[in-house]
């Protein structure tokens, strides 16, 4: 595919209410969308025009990791798009031509920004299968056509209001319940949730890095309420903290922050400071990477699942069709449109039984609705060779 022209779009969307984690709280989505417009080559025809979207998962702060939006953006524009135009370290194919395949080897040159440059590979990858008809879920390897979901639930002003928004979610079916914690609100709001809906539901924690070993004791006290797992409790490059966390507790720890590569999964595992690893695209440079962290772990026994950032309809299609391979083993956040959006960019992702219907269409399977996308946007930039 030949790259023609490329679209930076920032859109701001509503939450329906506020997500407060260890870091903070969210009541808007701000993300920065990639669109790729390309011509692709044909065999004994003339190449035809095509599209692809991308979704950074950046937030609009550096609370999550390092990357936020703005400064995404930025990066996109001055360093990786134009890549995409020939005018990177590494030439491209003949007259122009590029593979999602290869974006990757491309943009290697530009140190980190992994959110950043995993937008870009999913708009060319989503582009390239539009051309071909191939479906993301196809491409990727999905053995399922809907995929269980999870949802995560934000730190509550109190223990009532928990268990009423957790009531809630389970009766919408959810399959399983994520709750935020953080230090003061940890222990007592599990303890709330298992007495009041029993101990089958599937029940586990994220802690977005709020604790130190120092709360070893603490955390041990979660290992009363059969929680499936812990994820993240200490910082990003505590990996050595993290197995010496999961000699003192018996909850599975699940990596998310920590994982920002195959590399770094297999590193993680191997001195055993993940026993389960939570899998975002965006966090390790792209759906190519994220399959490459579904295979390195599942060829090692260890359980994955599909982790969110709060995406449009966009990033949750590509969610659900890296979900469905078969090595996700654990419900995800995978959550319906609504969990987050009143109104999603997309035709929104609804539960059905508990599950995710995987999209089937080429690419992405879904598009923006052009006067909703016009709604939310707040900056769109047009970059040409
Ligand atoms: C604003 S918090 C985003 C990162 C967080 N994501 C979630 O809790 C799931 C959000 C979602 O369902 O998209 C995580 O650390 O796993
Ligand atoms: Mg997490």
């Amino acid at each position: 595919m030949k790259i023609t022209g490329v679209e930076l779009r920032t859109v701001r969307m509503p939450l329906v209410s506020p997500f407060t984690t260890s870091f903070g709280t969210e009541t808007d989505r701000l993300a920065v969308l990639v669109r790729v417009v390309g011509k692709a080559g044909r065999p004994h025809s003339q190449p035809v025009e095509v599209q692809g979207w991308g979704e950074c998962v950046a937030m609009e702060r550096p609370l999550y990791s390092l990357e936020y939006a703005a400064g995404a953006l930025e990066v996109m524009r001055r360093f990786l798009v134009p890549v995409l135009f020939g005018q990177g370290p590494t030439g491209l194919g003949p007259d122009g031509e590029i593979t999602a395949e290869r974006v990757a080897a491309l943009l290697e040159h530009v140190v980190g920004h992994r959110m950043a440059k995993a937008a870009v590979e999913m708009a060319v990858l989503d582009a390239q299968l539009r051309g071909t008809g191939q479906s993301l879920g196809g491409y990727l390897g999905a053995e399922r056509h809907r995929v269980p979901a999870g949802v995560s639930v934000g730190v509550q002003p109190s223990i009532r209001e928990l268990i009423d928004v957790v009531g809630d979610y389970l009766a919408q079916g959810y399959l399983r319940i994520k709750l935020k914690i953080r230090p003061g609100w940890d222990v007592d709001p599990v303890e709330a949730v298992r007495e009041r809906f029993g101990d089958r539901v599937a029940l586990q924690v994220d802690a977005n890095a709020a604790y130190t070993l120092a709360d070893a004791r603490i955390l041990r006290r979660l290992d009363a309420f059969d929680l499936l797992l812990i994820e993240q409790p200490l910082a990003e490059d505590d990996i050595r903290q993290h197995a010496e966390l999961a000699r003192l507790i018996s909850t599975p720890i699940c990596l998310d922050e920590s994982i920002v590569s195959a590399r770094a999964a297999a590193d993680a595992i191997a001195l055993g400071a993940a026993q389960v690893i939570n899998i975002k695209a965006g966090r390790v440079g792209g759906y190519l990477e994220a399959r490459r962290v579904h295979d390195l772990c599942r060829a090692g026994g260890i359980a994955v699942w599909c982790g969110g950032m709060l995406e449009t309809g966009l990033g949750r299609a590509a969610n659900a069709a890296l979900a469905a391979l078969p090595g996700f083993t654990l419900p995800g956040d995978v959550s319906a449109s609504d969990r987050f959006y009143a109104r999603d960019i997309t035709t929104p992702f609804v539960l059905a039984d508990g599950h995710i219907t995987v999209p089937t269409g080429p690419g992405l399977g879904v598009a923006p609705i052009q006067d909703v996308l016009d709604a939310v946007t707040v900056d769109s930039t047009w970059l040409q060779p």
